[in-house]
């Protein structure tokens, strides 16, 4: 479990992170989602102890990471977002070098490399320089190095980025599968690439929390009016008349002509309200056919970008 308590971090007098609180559960896979520059990697460096806050604690399994770093990292795996790979090593004697840097007892090594090797599919390319590898493969043995030592909590700072679209889908699938065993925080500025896989997403700006939810409630939450699209044959007027009778409705947009006779349109309702039901009953009192109606969903993306840039005016 990951508890973050009032994190601050200033440069001079820029603060890159500003009373930030969370909380990840054991199991958990958290996103933490914001734009470039939003603060995420100093909040995983503050986390992983490679950086000290200037206010503010962090409590790795209720233990106070500026209090006893040592016992507080033990139990955490680390992928930041330039994984620091020595380039003229082969993997294994890479892996081999973490584990002992690790201090993994020295009989355990080969079968921990071997292990971790295994995990994130790297066995194939055991004896190749790391040089000499694909962006994917190097993500995957910064990935291995983070794991080795069993941590059950792995920080990942924006694991695919640079990755070309299918590497993004072979670390997103192993990142699921690691997290059947691990408590996972995971940043990125995608939003795609988050709600792909998390419990629980964070959204940051400007060092500030903006959001905490799950990914279907933050879409439902950030969606400040639904639409819904429909055509309807009638005249106009007594559409118009139809949709007066229903009260949630805000604005009504009236589209280019459907077909001969229908109106094109899509109607918003001011909060997340179902209407639906209500439109079949008014136009059907109005003697109007609905031909077409669907619900208009916000995306994720969407969501994410209307907060981001609220914030950001
Ligand atoms: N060592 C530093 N000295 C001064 N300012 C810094 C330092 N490190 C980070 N910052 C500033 O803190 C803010 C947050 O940076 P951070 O790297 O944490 O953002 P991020 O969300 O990880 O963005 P990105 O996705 O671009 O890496 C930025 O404005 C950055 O310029």
């Amino acid at each position: 479990m990951i508890e973050v308590k009032d994190l601050v971090k200033r440069y001079g007098n820029h603060a890159a992170v500003d009373h930030l609180s969370f909380t990840v559960d054991t199991g958990k896979v958290v996103g933490f989602l914001g734009p470039n520059g939003a603060g995420k990697s100093t909040t995983m460096n503050m986390i992983t102890g490679y950086i000290a806050p200037t206010e503010g604690t962090v409590l790795i399994d209720g233990i106070d990471m500026s209090q006893e770093p040592e016992k507080a990292k033990e139990n955490i795996g680390y992928l930041p977002e330039i994984p620091p790979l020595y380039q003229d090593l082969r993997v294994r004697e890479y892996l081999q070098f973490v584990a002992e840097l690790k201090k993994l007892p020295k009989k355990e090594r080969n079968l921990a490399v071997y292990n971790t090797m295994k995990e994130t599919k790297t066995k194939d390319v055991s004896e190749r320089l790391i040089r000499h590898l694909s962006k994917g493969y190097k993500q995957r043995v910064g990935l291995a190095a983070a794991m080795l030592g069993s941590p059950d909590i792995l920080i990942l700072d924006e694991p695919t980025v640079g990755l070309d679209p299918s590497q993004i889908i072979e670390i997103r699938e192993l990142i699921r599968e690691l997290s059947k065993s691990h408590t996972i925080l995971l940043s990125s500025h995608i939003m795609q690439e988050i709600s792909a896989v998390c419990d629980e997403i964070i959204i940051i700006n400007k060092g500030k929390m903006i959001a905490c939810d799950t990914p279907d409630n933050l879409t439902k939450a950030m969606m400040q009016s639904r639409g819904i699209h429909l055509v309807i044959r009638g005249e106009r007027s007594k559409i118009k008349e139809a949709l007066n009778k229903i009260t949630e409705i805000g604005k009504v947009q009236y589209d280019e002509t459907a077909e001969d006779g229908a109106i094109d349109m899509t109607v918003y309702t001011e909060r997340d309200q179902d209407i639906r039901e209500k439109i079949f009953y008014a136009m059907a009192e109005f003697d109007c056919p609905i031909l077409e109606m669907h619900l208009l969903e916000t995306s994720l993306e969407d969501a994410f970008l209307a907060l981001t840039q609220k914030e950001g005016q």
